[in-house]
């Protein structure tokens, strides 16, 4: 079965586009992707898809059709669109165009099958091929600000390294494989992680003897990073963890420490001895040649196939001298020593969704930084601390933080390297508690939305700012991680010319908004209660100023008043208001997040998606469709409970009971409130009794009714 489609980029036409896409997907259980302008694809008898974002529209530039499905094998065509009454002919054209080049592309593919240089461009080598045969006209965009996957395979790189230097440009695509045979050599196996003759490595393969440095390794995303790859990849060669000493721990004390953590108790169970895997090297990366010494850099010169930087700070009130430091100096050392690496085959930089928050929609592309990040680098470095905290808010301009500010200055600098170093750059939207790997709901900090469910479960936080109806952009870490390890694999043995950009992001394909999770935050909390809540779960969320400093005077400020007067008084020191000072200064970092909506492309993701074997797929799944958002909150919140306040579920039934207690404290409470202010203001005084009299006729009727009963 074929399909062939093009399709114009006319918003109008795109849920036409998607029809066609989804029959396709039902029928192959294929993702498709299509990018670009008007845009032509056709799914391959393999099950491959051959898009070109420029091909036919260069044949035929007045066509607008909008959308066209064509089934060979049966003799109906299907329109998922109306064809423009003019053409007919052109269509038909165009048609039997693709089909041909359809047939060319199938007789190479065969032609390569037979020779077994599948490896070169296994059953996505299409667009090569059928560039080779002359075929196809257009090519890719310029700048990597417009950078497309497609693109990316259309043109040739300057190969930095003599082990890749065997790429198959499309110009030499068909002598290249002359070449090689005269050599003797296939050194494209290499690429493809080492399998023999047979289709494109799948991702576990690809990694097998591989050497991977990680930075941020002890982070919250770093620790998911490892465990996945130790996990899924079994036969990966060794992972190089940058680790700095801390807290009075040396780094190999806090990577055996990390090793022991829950988390990692299925790769334990797998492979008891999986630790020897682990080279931990010292590296503080705020220091210069962040700080690895002489002989850890040759190693790492010497062995490393893949790099992931996951390390930066992530608070948002970091001074921006510091933020700077390690976001992105930090990131442009790594990538020197990246440079340095003579087997190096992807460099992946995690990045944020937020680096271009200052924008409402938001491309797979590198957005001209705010400032050169070297022009500020220098300038800061003479710079009192003093002066560059008084001028840190015209410097970030439109963006919230430091954070969001030196990110995108970050992506700048990975950018600049992306002629030397094959570069991927993940940017993940909210990252969340896991969805379902390791286990569901791992998660192991306050950051983002846990610090505000965790607040909103022990019934601290009564109220936040944050729109109902604006999306809440969150993402599972295993998802993140996930896509991360395919980007990885996809990088190595595609390369794209330009660094690739991935949309990690949930809202623009499976929404859930923000007022939805304030619902399911809380049924999650008072079914499975926290210990020692300090009241019944109850928080609110409005997009109101007025109205939220109301509820913080109501519900957050007078409690934590009285709170604090009966620890006075129970000669204990109060705590409560100084508790809410800093909920409200981490709320108040986050409002910015949770107040606005915006809207990210994610395009990369389906097509990487579409790259994946259905092992691969099923694996290492990052197909945000498949989330079930109350299923996914709930594990979240039993999450938090069970990983961060490290509670125990057989607590459940003691959790509950306190929270009945706690309810009938309320009422109580409610009660004598009354009561009081009915003694007080009411009973004593005439003008209130005369009010209360006018206002509410009942008592007078009442009375009557009983007076007429005796
Ligand atoms: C129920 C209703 C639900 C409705 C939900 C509505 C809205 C959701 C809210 C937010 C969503 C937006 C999230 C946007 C994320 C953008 C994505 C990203 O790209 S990056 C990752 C996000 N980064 C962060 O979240 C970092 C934010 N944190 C900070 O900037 C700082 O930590 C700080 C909040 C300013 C606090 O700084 P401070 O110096 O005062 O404290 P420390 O950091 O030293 O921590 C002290 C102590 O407190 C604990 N802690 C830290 N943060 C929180 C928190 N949010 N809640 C509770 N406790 C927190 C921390 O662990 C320390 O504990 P300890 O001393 O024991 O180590
Ligand atoms: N969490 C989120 O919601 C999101 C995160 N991201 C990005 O993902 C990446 C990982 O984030 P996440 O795991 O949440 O962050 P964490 O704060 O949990 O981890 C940060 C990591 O960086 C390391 N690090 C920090 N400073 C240094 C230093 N000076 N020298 C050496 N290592 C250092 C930390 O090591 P140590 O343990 O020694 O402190 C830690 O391992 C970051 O790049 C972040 O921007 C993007 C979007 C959302």
């Amino acid at each position: 079965m074929l399909y062939i489609y093009r399709a114009s980029h006319r918003q109008e036409n795109r849920p036409r586009k998607r029809r066609v896409r989804d029959r396709a997907l039902q029928e192959h259980g294929k993702q498709l992707s299509c990018r670009g302008r008007a845009g032509a694809g056709c799914l391959m008898p393999s099950g491959s898809f051959w898009c070109s974002p420029r091909g036919v529209e260069g044949i035929n530039p007045e066509l607008k059709l909008c959308l066209h499905l064509r089934e060979t094998s049966s003799e109906q065509p299907e329109h998922c669109g109306a064809p423009p009454e003019d053409t007919p002919r052109t269509l038909e054209l165009e048609n039997n165009l693709l089909l041909s080049l359809a047939s060319v592309w199938q007789s190479f593919y065969l032609l390569r099958t037979q020779t077994g240089r599948q490896a070169v461009t296994g059953e996505r080598g299409v667009i090569p091929a059928a560039r080779a045969q002359g075929r196809l006209v257009g090519g890719g965009r310029e700048s990597a600000a417009t950078h497309s996957f497609f693109d990316s395979r259309q043109r040739e790189r300057s190969l930095p390294h003599q082990h890749m230097s065997t790429e198959p440009s499309l110009e030499r695509d068909l002598d290249g494989l002359g070449k090689q045979a005269t050599d003797g050599h296939t050194r494209l196996t290499d690429i493809s992680g080492g399998t023999e003759g047979g289709s494109m490595a799948s991702i576990p393969e690809y990694y097998a003897s591989k050497n991977v440095l990680i930075t941020g390794a002890t982070g919250f995303m770093g620790k998911v990073l490892v465990e996945k790859l130790l996990r899924a990849c079994p036969e990966v060669k060794a992972l190089y963890l940058l680790v700095r000493p801390k807290a009075g721990q040396s780094m190999e004390e806090r990577v055996s420490d990390m090793m022991t953590c829950k988390l990692f108790d299925r790769v334990r169970e797998d492979n008891p001895d999986f630790h020897q895997k682990i080279i931990p090297i010292s590296s503080e990366l705020t220091q210069p040649g962040l700080a690895i010494s002489p002989e850890d850099v040759e190693t790492l010169s010497a062995c490393i196939n893949v790099v992931f930087h996951c390390a930066a700070t992530i608070r948002f009130d970091e001074p921006l001298k510091h933020a700077l430091q390690l976001n992105v100096i930090a990131t442009q050392q790594l990538l020197g020593l990246a440079k340095q690496m003579h087997h190096l085959e992807a460099f992946v930089h995690i990045s944020t969704a937020y680096a271009n928050c200052n924008r409402k929609h938001i491309d797979e592309v590198i957005y001209p930084p705010p400032v050169e990040p070297k022009k500020l680098i220098d300038s800061l470095e003479w710079m009192d601390d003093s002066i560059v905290r008084d001028i840190t808010p015209r410097l970030i301009g439109d963006r919230p933080n430091t954070y969001t500010y030196t990110k995108a200055l970050a992506e700048c600098v990975v950018q600049q390297e992306q002629d030397k170093l094959n570069i991927a750059i993940i940017r993940p939207s909210i990252v969340g508690a896991s969805w379902q790997e390791p286990v569901p709901g791992w998660i192991d900090n306050f950051n983002g939305p846990s610090g505000v469910f965790i607040a909103a479960g022990k019934g601290i936080l009564r109220t936040m700012r944050a729109n109902n109806d604006a999306v809440a952009d969150l993402i599972p870490v295993d998802m993140v991680i996930n896509l991360t390890l395919a980007a990885g694999w996809y990088t190595a043995v595609h390369r794209p010319k330009s660094a690739l950009v991935y949309n990690c992001t949930t809202g623009g394909i499976n929404p859930f908004h923000w007022g939805q999770i304030e619902h399911h935050v809380m049924s999650s909390f008072k079914r499975n209660p926290l210990e020692q809540a300090f009241r019944r779960p109850n928080a609110n969320i409005t997009s109101n100023y007025l109205m939220n400093q109301y509820w913080i005077l109501v519900s957050h400020k007078f409690p934590a008043l009285i709170y604090d007067f009966v620890l006075r008084l129970s000669g204990q020191k109060p705590q409560m208001m100084r508790i809410f000072n800093r909920l409200h200064k981490a709320i108040g970092l986050l409002e910015y997040f949770s107040s606005q909506d915006w809207e990210w492309n994610s395009e990369n993701m389906s097509m990487l998606m579409s790259q994946l074997t259905p092992e691969d797929r099923r694996t290492f799944n990052f197909d945000v469709r498949q989330l079930n958002w109350p299923e996914y909150i709930e594990n979240y919140c039993i999450g938090t409970k069970k990983y961060v306040l490290n509670e125990d579920m057989s607590d459940i039934p003691a959790a509950r009971q306190h929270l009945r207690k706690l309810r009938n404290i309320r009422y109580t409470f409610n009660t004598v409130l009354v009561v009081f202010i009915w003694r007080v203001f009411i009973a004593r005084s005439q003008m209130a009794r005369n009010i209360w009299r006018r206002r509410q006729p009942w008592p007078l009727a009442v009375s009557r009714m009983q007076h007429l009963r005796l």
